[in-house]
């Protein structure tokens, strides 16, 4: 897996190397962070645990606050704080939530009064605060996005959220190097979007489980900077750990002038520079798996089901489940083809649409309004649609446009132009489908209920959405657009930073609001505020767990079937167990569906899930998934396989996850489970057993995770141990690359000022004074 000392390396091995503050003899790395980015879903309770510990955040000036899952789209005219402005009581605590912990943090915060906010993986690299080489983290699935700059970025769980404020630094270790090389010409119509639908769609969601994905070729090469975005956001559709696109003279283009990059033209620029360009994987390099795509292969692509691997040509045919492989996908196929609403050989452009929604860290950039405005330009949207929605991802993405007038093409058309968020990607917001509603969507997960309770989701590109629009249909935009609406490989200027803005864009779009129709998800979200809070004094310890273990006897299950977003608004990490598999455990009206498993007998008191299907825990970087299992009563999870981000978030909550690789092994472990029958896993042994103690198997399990769980120990507290080892790290990083520590950005005084005023700690947690007030 990693390159040994002298042997050519790749990309990632590189980035990884010199970040590396520790290494234990398993394997176990403790590695330096140098961007963290925050927003209000995934930060309260690692902050209040914070708060507990009496811990304070290390780096400050590395991280970067926001508020953007939860936020209204509708207009800010009237904008005067996030109190009076979001209607959701739990939305709204969940952001005056961040703000409050911003202040008493001192993190730089950029909130609806400020035409910075936006989506945090649009306003990182907007803002020069991503940057090659650098690692980056979120509590978010998409900071894979990041890695568009040659940065190893990826999406962390809350309580990791909470290790890298309190030490700048995540216990990891490494992952294996995979290559999507797309050589050759993108033929007219073919976005980066296509691309990386196109790889998922060949590689599977899983195709990417435990690496980081290096995309390169001459078609990547090519793409402008937010074009590499798209493709590198959605690496974590591909089961990928992060992806990476080594920087050029495009990504440096890109960040000239940006308020947070090092100063063009500065001793500092240069010197960064020098240090990007070598930031490439040497010739020779070694990949674990490697996949070639010609780009001539790739056409305008559509989800057809409810995963992003789920992809066809626009040109192609909903596919029939009675040809797929095996049983299992079969069955899986034809409950997709329900939930869809579709039948087999259906022509994907005979689809009729309900909505469009263009927007998401995947496609809100500038260029994409651009692409998408340049197929709307003089024509409607279909009588059919009931709403288009354009949504930028930043207040700033949405100044550009409008000084562009690409608001005024839209709204002739009949789309709406709102205010910068998630939106109608998940639908933490109003924005979201009602049941069996059907939209052409420029995100990037296609799940159940994923933008609506029962709703249908097709990803496209932004071109493509355009075209869906008009024609009302799922449509090959190649016959209604002559041009080439692929991105051009300029990126666009940096955009200006302005001052503080608390009036909006003058487009009243209260009035649409008010005839759109906002269904609601009809839940009762479980009261958690009540409940014990999470206290610092360690963690249950994991020795020998025995109880009745509940068979779910599904693929690829992912975070949002495990717990669906509208329960992602609580602030506390308990109370979540009676949303467990929400949808597919409750009908409608709130009833339980007798037959899910854990609302039969003996499973209603499981302590243990069988999953029988690889990629468990796959999407959404959510630790309200494992949150939900703990509640429920569920301490360890036996699959053939896991998603990275939820396989590390059990274990920082005292859940012991199993992947057991052999067929007959997982096949006598799910009979068991199947008759009702308890089983016994020892972790100190690392056995499996019957309930009268026959050995089924063994299994793996990592030396010093096995160690934290035995002991129930706080791996922050083992981290603080390390606190002469970080120090130096920080000081070896000061002297040679002196641009990633964020005062040196302070000291040269930034434009602009917060909304929220984030000054009151005038001393880094290292005990250093910062002169300047927080404002970049
Ligand atoms: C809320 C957050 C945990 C989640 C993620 O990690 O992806 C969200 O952004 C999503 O897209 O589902
Ligand atoms: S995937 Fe959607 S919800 Fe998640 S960060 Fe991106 S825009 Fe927000």
């Amino acid at each position: 897996m990693p390159a040994a000392e002298g042997r050519p390396r790749t990309l990632y091995d590189k980035v990884f190397q010199d970040h590396i503050v520790d290494e234990r003899l398993d394997g176990t790395i403790l590695l330096y962070i140098d961007r963290h980015l925050v927003h209000e879903v995934t930060s309260p309770q690692a902050f209040e645990g914070l708060k507990n510990a009496g811990r304070k955040v290390r780096r400050p000036d590395c991280t970067l606050a926001t508020t953007d899952h939860n936020v209204p789209t509708s207009s800010r005219k009237s904008f005067k704080n996030i109190e009076s402005f979001v209607d959701e009581e739990d939305s709204k605590l969940q952001c005056m939530t961040l703000e409050e912990n911003v202040k008493d943090f001192g993190i730089t915060y950029f909130g609806l009064g400020d035409k910075r906010q936006g989506i945090v993986h649009i306003i990182g690299p907007e803002q020069g605060f991503t940057l090659p080489g650098t690692t980056v983290v979120c509590g978010d699935s998409h900071t894979s996005t990041h890695g568009a700059f040659g940065a190893l970025a990826f999406g962390i769980g809350t309580s990791e959220v909470e290790h890298v404020l309190a030490t700048q630094t995540l216990i990891t270790k490494r992952s294996k190097n995979m290559r999507i090389k797309v050589d050759g010409q993108l033929t007219p119509g073919v976005s980066s979007k296509d691309i990386i639908l196109h790889a998922i769609g060949k590689i599977g969601t899983a195709g990417g489980t435990g690496a980081v994905i290096e995309f390169c070729g001459s078609a990547i090469e090519a793409l402008s900077m937010e074009a590499r975005m798209s493709i590198c956001n959605m690496s974590i559709e591909g089961g990928a750990r992060a992806g990476m696109i080594a920087p050029d003279e495009i990504t440096f283009e890109y960040l000239k002038g940006r308020p947070l990059a090092p100063q063009y033209g500065s001793d500092e620029w240069n010197k960064a520079v020098a240090y990007w360009k070598s930031l490439k994987s040497d010739p020779g390099a070694k990949y674990d798996v490697d996949v070639l795509i010609d780009a001539i292969d790739i056409a305008p692509s559509v989800t057809w089901g409810t995963s992003p691997e789920d992809v066809v040509p626009i040109t192609g045919t909903v596919p029939d489940p009675e040809t797929f492989a095996t049983k299992d996908k079969k069955e899986a196929g034809r409950r997709m083809l329900e939930y869809m609403g579709l039948t087999a050989g259906t022509p994907m452009e005979d689809i009729v649409l309900d909505k469009i929604f263009i927007g998401s860290c995947t496609n809100a950039r500038i260029e994409d309004l651009r692409a998408a405005a340049s197929v709307v330009k003089g024509r409607k949207v279909a009588a059919n649609i009931k709403r288009a929605m354009i949504v930028p991802g930043s207040g700033l993405v949405k100044d550009r446009a409008e000084s562009e007038g690409l608001d005024k093409i839209f709204l002739d058309a009949g789309f709406e132009w709102r205010e910068a968020g998630c939106s109608m990607c998940l639908g933490m917001n109003p924005d979201i489908l009602a049941p069996k509603e059907r939209c052409a969507s420029t995100s990037n997960r296609n799940f159940e209920g994923r933008q609506g309770a029962g709703g249908r989701t097709h990803l496209v590109s932004p071109v493509t959405a355009a075209a869906c629009a008009i024609v009302g249909k799922l449509t090959d935009v190649r016959k209604i657009a002559d041009q080439n609406a692929t991105p051009r490989p300029a990126s666009p200027k940096p955009v200006e930073i302005k001052a503080h803005v608390d009036e909006r864009a003058e487009t009243d779009d209260d009035q649409r609001q008010k005839i759109a129709d906002q269904p609601e998800d009809s839940v009762d979200v479980p009261h958690t505020n009540t409940i014990a809070p999470h206290t610092p004094k360690g963690l249950p310890k994991f020795t020998i767990c025995k109880g009745i273990a509940a068979p779910l006897e599904r693929a690829n299950v992912d975070t949002d079937a495990i717990i669906p977003k509208q329960f992602l608004k609580t602030i506390k990490r308990t109370g979540l167990g009676s949303a467990l598999f929400f949808s597919l455990r409750y009908n409608a009206d709130g009833s339980e569906k007798p037959e899910f498993v854990l609302n039969q007998e003996p499973y209603r008191k499981s302590k243990i899930l069988v999953v029988t299907g690889p990629n468990f825990g796959c999407g959404s970087s959510r630790e309200h998934a494992p949150w939900a299992l703990l509640d429920f009563g569920i301490t360890c999870v036996i699959a053939p396989s896991y998603a990275d981000i939820f396989f590390n978030n059990t274990f920082k909550n005292g859940m012991l996850p199993i992947a057991i690789s052999s067929p007959t092994d997982m096949e006598t472990i799910a009979v068991e489970a199947r008759a009702g029958r308890e089983i016994e896993v020892d972790l100190p042994n690392q056995v499996i057993k019957t309930a009268d103690g026959t050995r089924i198997c063994g299994f793996d399990v990592e030396e010093f995770r096995k160690h934290c769980l035995v002991n129930g120990l706080d791996d922050i507290g083992l981290t603080m141990q390390m606190e002469d080892k970080i120090l130096s790290f920080e000081e070896k990083m000061t002297t040679q690359t002196p641009w990633l520590d964020g005062r040196s950005y302070l000291k040269r005084g930034r434009n602009g000022k917060l909304a929220v005023k984030a000054v009151p700690v005038p001393k880094t947690n290292r005990g250093e004074e910062i002169k300047e007030p927080l404002e970049w």
